[in-house]
């Protein structure tokens, strides 16, 4: 294809470069992958020279030529471009518009001096086209054209050391071996004629150019001749960039894919008529053309099948050899970048490169964070999965956690390793502490709900083995009672925490949290005992009544007690009320640290022996239970303090009383059921003193039913005035009741028997006091049996707190009483 291609124009008459036509004949060429295997040729000299007779002889190539028959005028226009055929390495060829044509003007912007420095900027080799018989010649056409050769060549900052070769045309019969010296000599006048800068005042010809010179026959005249001159000095051009070869001393070759670009950036600056820096200019290129060539590969990476799969299967969780494949990608576009840069300016393609494989890793880094998250979150799930069966085959739980954990860790650092990318020294150290960071928290977490669930296993069983026992103890207090309480909380506490801290071991806790550890379960067994302690001492009240019931209503062998009036009521008073104040004392504090106190002393000695006129006093400054505290007993160990002890022993005894009273009362009723018959020697006495009266009440029986009907009356008479309860509260006042109440009561009485004498129902007046029953006897007899084992008040009626110590005080015994009668009355 590329022997088929046709010359292009490059820079038109105007001076515009074609960029896209170069664009395309460099593809069409294949010259940019030539690197700097290349050389460009260029033809000056002046209109009509013969010039692009002499390059399609020599190249093979196809640019205008002037038609012989119209004459000599100009027919290149500008700048053309081809590509030379067989010519090994790909050398083109610029065809430039003549010299000294009369269409261009003089000055320093003229077409002619911009396009003879673009030449010599851009080429390798370039010819001079020249009549033979200019040489030596001080008009000669050629000479304002090396003029302006030298002239813009101070202009470039660094010469290529270009090689100028004289191509003589219409060479006559003098040898060139004459011709090249002149040649030669008119060169060096004219270089030497070109004002330079001071800086290259000293600089010679041969610095700048290599100077050549071959003389071609006339081509319309010895045209045969010409041809094999034209084949001798094609075979110059060939390896002409080979050391020793036409252009083997070259200079600053932009590598070729830049050609396009290079040669429109120079033509630019030069028609800006600036002057051309070339080294500069060849970093200027490099610099693009190897910033095109990596955002080239970088676009390419981007697309990259193989790596858009990749970061697509990272999307979904680890991908095994993530960094060698990643590697594998990069590697390629970095080689390719490589190979294509490798002309440019070393520096230049160095930075592009590293900003190239900068980007590229920018764009695969979020992939590789994304799997880095990946490995955390597989490797927390990993160790907590181990933890969990390590926990269940029952081995330590800080070794679990240190095994499970360096495993962990330690695969996380392989997955790090295999997903490790061989261009990047990327840091996985952050994931790696946020993973180590993860299972410390779950660690601790999972150590925290153990420990939970440890203490709670063993304060159930410490509440277990504490409370009810306690409760026993309490429901059984005495003078041991709080011994017993220590040595079963001392006993089960140690065994505890003996247990506990061996579970602790595992935990490998350091020694503070330790002790601490340790230390609540102890103050919580302890406070299961305060606790307990405080439950009961607020039943005080109703242990206190039991004891008193128990000891009251009982004798020594735990048989009910009968009251038959042989029993000292007042020493068993004693006795109960001093078994309930020392419960009382043994509730009031808690003493679980062996510290002696003076409780039960001082309650016994204010409240037992104490008369009771002082104890019903309110509490005095002088009184010893007129205080809220304890002597040496701490608030915090206080059940009871003094004065709610002196509250509660009120409520107790007020509470207790009744039972008292029933006792007293049975005994009397005991004696009086044992003395309905007076004794035998009585009797006998009333037989022998009574006889005659009973024989006249024997005889006459009139008597005996007024005797009855008196006694009758009588009875009535004393069951309605209920003289008993009347007399309770004192002799003046059971009279002076008495006296009231008999006349009416006379009158109901006489009322009711004449209305039921009339037949008539007799309507009660006053409901609270019933009809004259004559069975009224029966009722006092129930009420004997009940006074020989008078009712204590049931305990568990009563529900008498600390805070409120004198609420709900109830006698159930005195309404079952209150019943009894009722019954009794509608009875009769
Ligand atoms: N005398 C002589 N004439 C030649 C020679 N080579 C070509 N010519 C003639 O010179 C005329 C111009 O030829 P071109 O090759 O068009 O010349 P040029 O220098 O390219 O012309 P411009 O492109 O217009 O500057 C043609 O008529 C050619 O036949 C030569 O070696 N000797």
């Amino acid at each position: 294809m590329g022997e088929e291609i046709r010359s292009v124009q490059l820079i038109d008459g105007d001076g515009e470069f074609n960029f896209p036509g170069v664009e395309h004949f460099m593809k069409a060429t294949k010259l940019a992958e030539c690197g700097l295997s290349y050389a460009v040729v260029s033809i000056m000299g002046p209109q009509s020279s013969g010039k692009s007779t002499l390059l399609n002889r020599l190249f093979q190539t196809d640019f205008r030529e002037m038609d012989a028959l119209r004459g000599r005028s100009q027919t290149t226009k500008g700048i053309w471009l081809a590509k030379c055929v067989g010519i090994d390495p790909c050398t083109v060829v610029m065809d430039l518009e003549g010299t000294d044509g009369r269409e261009r003007g003089e000055d320093d912007t003229a077409f002619e001096k911009q396009s003879a420095l673009f030449a010599l900027a851009i080429s390798d080799i370039v010819l001079i086209n020249m009549w033979c018989h200019d040489i030596g010649r001080e008009q000669a056409a050629n000479k304002p054209l090396l003029k302006t050769v030298f002239q813009v060549m101070m202009r470039l900052f660094s010469p290529r050391k270009t090689t100028l070769l004289f191509v003589i045309r219409d060479k006559t019969k003098t040898p060139l071996e004459h011709l090249e010296p002149v040649l030669r000599e008119d060169i060096q006048k004219i270089w030497d004629s070109v004002s330079r800068p001071d800086a290259q005042k000293d600089t010679t010809l041969s610095e700048f150019f290599n100077l050549e010179v071959t003389a071609l026959s006339s081509y319309e005249e010895k045209e045969v001749q010409f041809e094999n001159q034209v084949a001798e000095l094609k075979q110059r051009f060939v390896h002409s960039i080979a050391p020793g070869g036409l252009a083997g001393d070259r200079r600053g070759v932009v590598p070729a894919s830049g050609f396009s670009f290079s040669a429109q950036q120079i033509w630019k600056v030069i028609r800006e008529n600036k002057d051309l820096d070339l080294p500069a200019h060849k970093v200027m290129v490099a610099t693009v053309r190897c910033e095109e060539i990596a955002n080239e590969k970088l676009s390419h990476l981007t697309s990259d099948e193989r790596w858009l799969e990749l970061e697509e299967a990272v999307q979904s969780g680890p991908v095994s050899g993530f960094g060698k494949k990643l590697g594998s990608i990069l590697d390629a576009y970095m080689s390719e970048y490589d190979m294509e840069a490798i002309y440019f300016d070393e520096g230049v393609r160095t930075a592009k490169r590293k900003q190239l494989e900068s980007k590229a890793l920018h764009l695969v880094h979020p992939t590789y964070q994304a799997l880095l998250g990946h490995l955390r979150t597989k490797f927390l799930e990993k160790f907590k999965n181990d933890m969990e069966d390590a926990l269940k085959s029952r081995k330590g739980f800080a070794s679990s956690v240190r095994e499970c954990s360096q495993t962990s860790i330690l695969e996380f650092d392989q997955g790090c390793a295999d997903a490790a990318l061989s261009q990047a020294d990327w840091d996985a150290s952050r994931v790696r502490e946020k993973l180590s960071r993860d299972i410390d928290a779950h660690a601790h977490s999972v150590q925290n709900a153990k420990m939970s669930e440890l203490t709670r296993r063993y304060e159930a069983k410490l509440t277990e083995s504490l409370a009810e026992p306690v409760e026993c103890l309490f429901e059984a207090a005495g003078k041991d009672t709080w011994a017993s309480i220590r040595n079963l909380y001392k006993h089960e506490a140690e065994n505890a925490l003996s247990e506990f801290s061996s579970s602790l071991s595992g935990f490998e806790l350091d020694k503070v949290a330790f002790d601490e550890k340790i230390m609540n379960l102890k103050e919580f067994a302890r406070s299961v005992v305060e606790k307990k302690a405080r439950e009961e001492a607020g039943k005080v009240l109703i242990r206190m009544k039991d004891r008193f019931s128990a000891v009251f209503s009982q004798d020594k062998d735990s048989m009910p007690r009968v009251w038959t009036g042989k029993e000292d009521v007042r020493k068993i008073t004693k006795n109960a009320r001093a078994e309930a104040l020392k419960l009382l004392s043994v509730m009031a504090a808690i003493r679980l640290d062996e510290n002696p106190d003076k409780i039960e002393s001082s309650l016994l000695s204010t409240l037992m022996d104490a008369p009771i006129a002082q104890e019903m006093k309110p509490v005095t400054s002088t009184d010893p239970l007129a205080s809220s505290t304890w002597e040496e007993v701490s608030p915090s160990n206080t059940l009871i303090t003094p004065v709610q002890c002196k509250s509660l022993w009120r409520q107790f005894k007020t509470e207790t009383e009744y039972s008292v009273t029933q006792a007293i009362s049975a005994q009397e009723a005991h004696k009086r059921g044992n003395s309905v018959l007076p004794p035998p020697w009585a009797i006998l006495a009333i037989a022998i003193l009574g006889f005659n009266e009973l024989m006249v009440l024997l005889r006459n029986p009139l008597y005996l039913l007024v005797i009855f009907v008196v006694f009758l009356l009588f009875k009535a008479l004393w069951v309605q005035l209920d003289v008993t309860t009347l007399f309770q509260n004192g002799i003046l006042s059971g009279f002076l009741s008495l006296s009231t109440r008999f006349l009416p009561t006379v009158m109901d009485i006489l009322r009711r028997l004449a209305d039921e004498g009339q037949g008539q129902p007799h309507v009660p007046q006053n409901p609270q006091h019933p009809p004259l029953d004559p069975l009224s006897f029966r009722r006092d007899s129930q009420r004997q049996a009940q006074l020989s084992n008078p009712p204590v008040p049931d305990a568990s009626s009563s529900s008498s707190t600390l805070s409120s110590p004198r609420s709900g005080v109830e006698c159930p015994a005195t309404n079952r009483m209150v019943d009894a009668d009722t019954e009794a009355s509608s009875t009769s």
